[in-house]
């Protein structure tokens, strides 16, 4: 007894249990396998029969009990079948009629739009259609017998699930190359640039793997649609390897799992070589074995380095993971056929290769955030005078461009007041040059407790300090010096029971003259020569530069 499919109420049906099959040479005709008796039911464990190089029979029968005519659609799921050859006789035919449907063939010979090869047909009322389909490869290759039989209607909305996965897939794929890409240039970090090489592996990789790349990307070329699959897979594996090198320095941290990465490398890279060259099944073996060892190493070198204390390796750990197991279910269905329904652990690990890439861009994302704390830590210490917390000279030649800035954009006018203590060698002398590191941390507490958020206020080297300020005007900026220097004098350093008395001396100079920002070093050696003069007029004064120093103009106050 012949299998038979119900066509009434027919929505989608996956063609099992209802169809026979039976392996066969590819040469041999229909009329020869018709009358073998080598066909079985098609049970799920069926479906993936593993790399094979023979021809693969189905057949079924399609009743139509129904008084209309009923269409239909029969699937193959798979992008990457080279043929497949439909038989089909009606009730009344006498003669089977032969369709044919390949990937050799440009993409717009398909009778119907869509990635993978399909076939409508159409069964008349109260009647039957007998059916035999031929699934081969040119050479061997991965078999799936997997066919999905669709109502016109089931097929258009199943279609649309589709598009509505696959377009978010590939949006949010595009969505991570996109920021790799810019957050890879602004900040020129390698390993963001090989993820996003990775990103586009991956994306090239499944565009083909789905069929879209031949539907939309290159729809005209056969040799971009059936020749790139090993290459794309063995590209993805070079970038997996080098992200992984480059992510987690294993080359420090983990020599052992470097050198292995260096000789997967090598292999990937021998069969991208052996593929372009020509050779087709050495090319497929070293693919997947390829992507199955990186399936097994990367999850063991993350968890290697998160193990080691590389906290941020934990998301690049996961990530693996997942992909590891996803990808070993799909080696196992696509290479052993040991797990049924291939095309499920497919979108297993189209699922699974998508969070390892959230959890990548995670992992990268987190990396980048320490490596700019570490680097911002570093530039404050750089920046920072250690004795009294103040910022340091650097700080001010970095931090200058910025204040005149937003001095210009507040629209008041900006002076650097220069300090300097007086007699500070003698405190040194007299009271140690511990009491004197005491004396410099009190001008600083002071200078902090008479600055604004917006100022700049530096320890300039030994005892001088700097502060730059914005005010209303040059007598502000001397009444600030004035506050300074007045509470200075007026509070003794208590040293260790001693009371140090202490004064100080303030030069103020405008930071622009003519409307243009001085640089830095002139405007020290305006605030210098200010500062000279009140040393010369007895110290503990403040002096305001004018512009020549040498006429008598300068203003002094005691
Ligand atoms: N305690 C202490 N002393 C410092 C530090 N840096 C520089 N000095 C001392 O500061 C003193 C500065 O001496 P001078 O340049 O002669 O200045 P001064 O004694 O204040 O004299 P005038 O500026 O002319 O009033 C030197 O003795 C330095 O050793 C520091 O970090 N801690």
């Amino acid at each position: 007894r012949e299998p038979v499919i119900e066509l009434e109420g027919l929505t989608q049906q996956s063609l099992v249990e209802q169809v026979e099959f039976r392996p066969a040479a590819p040469d041999v005709p229909l009329e020869e396998v018709r009358t073998d008796k080598g066909f079985r039911p098609l049970h799920r464990a069926d479906i993936n029969q593993g790399i094979s190089g023979q021809a693969y029979w189905l057949r079924t029968r399609l009743v139509n009990t129904h008084n209309k005519p009923v269409s239909w659609i029969l699937v193959h799921k798979t992008s990457y079948l080279d043929h497949i050859e439909l038989y089909t006789r009606d009730a009344t035919a006498s003669k089977f009629e032969r369709a044919h449907l390949s990937d050799r063939v440009p993409f717009h010979e398909r009778p119907i739009d869509y990635r993978t090869l399909a076939f409508p047909g159409q069964t008349g009322g109260d009647s039957y259609t007998d059916i035999y389909l031929k699934v081969y490869y040119d050479k061997p290759d991965s078999v799936s017998l997997q066919f999905t039989l669709y109502s016109p209607e089931a097929f258009t909305q199943a279609v649309q699930y589709e598009n509505l996965w696959f377009g978010a897939y590939y949006g949010a794929l595009a969505v991570m190359l996109f920021l790799a890409l810019i957050i890879g240039t602004l900040l020129r970090r390698p390993s963001v640039f090989i993820y996003a090489a990775l990103l586009l592996a991956t994306g090239w990789k499944w565009t083909l793997l789905n069929g879209f790349g031949y539907q939309y990307l290159w729809p005209d070329s056969i040799y971009g649609h059936n020749e790139g699959f090993h290459i794309a897979f063995l590209l993805f594996a070079l970038c997996a390897t080098q992200f992984s090198k480059s992510f987690l320095n294993t080359r420090v941290h983990f020599p052992l799992g470097h050198r292995l990465l260096q000789v997967i490398q090598f292999v990937a890279l021998a069969g991208i070589a052996v593929r372009l060259m020509g050779a087709y099944e050495p090319a497929l073996h070293i693919a997947f074995i390829t992507l199955a060892v990186i399936a097994f190493l990367l999850p063991v070198i993350g968890a290697h380095a998160w193990y080691s204390g590389l906290r941020y390796a934990r998301w690049y750990f996961l990530a693996w993971l997942l992909y590891c197991v996803s990808l070993l279910l799909t080696l196992a269905s696509a290479y052993l056929s040991i797990v049924p329904n291939g095309m499920y652990a497919l979108i297993l690990l189209q699922v699974g290769s998508l969070l390892e890439a959230v959890f990548l861009t995670v992992a990268l994302t987190e990396r980048l955030l320490n490596l700019e704390t570490e680097r911002r830590k570093a530039l404050a210490l750089a920046n920072q005078d250690p004795l009294t917390g103040l910022g340091n000279r650097r700080l001010l030649q970095s931090e200058y461009e910025g204040f005149i800035e937003s001095g210009s954009a507040h629209r008041k006018p900006m002076y650097l007041i220069m300090i300097d203590l007086d007699y500070f060698k003698q405190i040194n002398d007299q009271y140690g040059h511990d009491a004197g590191d005491q004396v410099l941390r009190e001008v600083a507490r002071l200078l902090r407790a008479h600055c604004r958020d917006t100022d700049v206020c530096i320890r300039y080297g030994g005892e001088e300090f700097a502060l730059l300020v914005r005010t209303d005007g040059v007598q502000s900026a001397r009444a600030i010096a004035e506050r300074i220097r007045e509470e200075f004098a007026r509070t003794p350093t208590l040293y260790e029971g001693h009371s140090i008395a202490h004064t100080l001396s303030c030069g103020v100079t405008p930071v622009q003259r003519h409307g243009q920002a001085l640089s830095v070093n002139e405007m020290m050696k305006h605030a210098d020569q200010a500062l000279y003069e009140g040393k010369a007029a007895g110290r503990n004064c403040t002096v305001i530069y004018r512009d020549s120093l040498s006429n008598p103009s300068l203003q002094t106050i005691q």
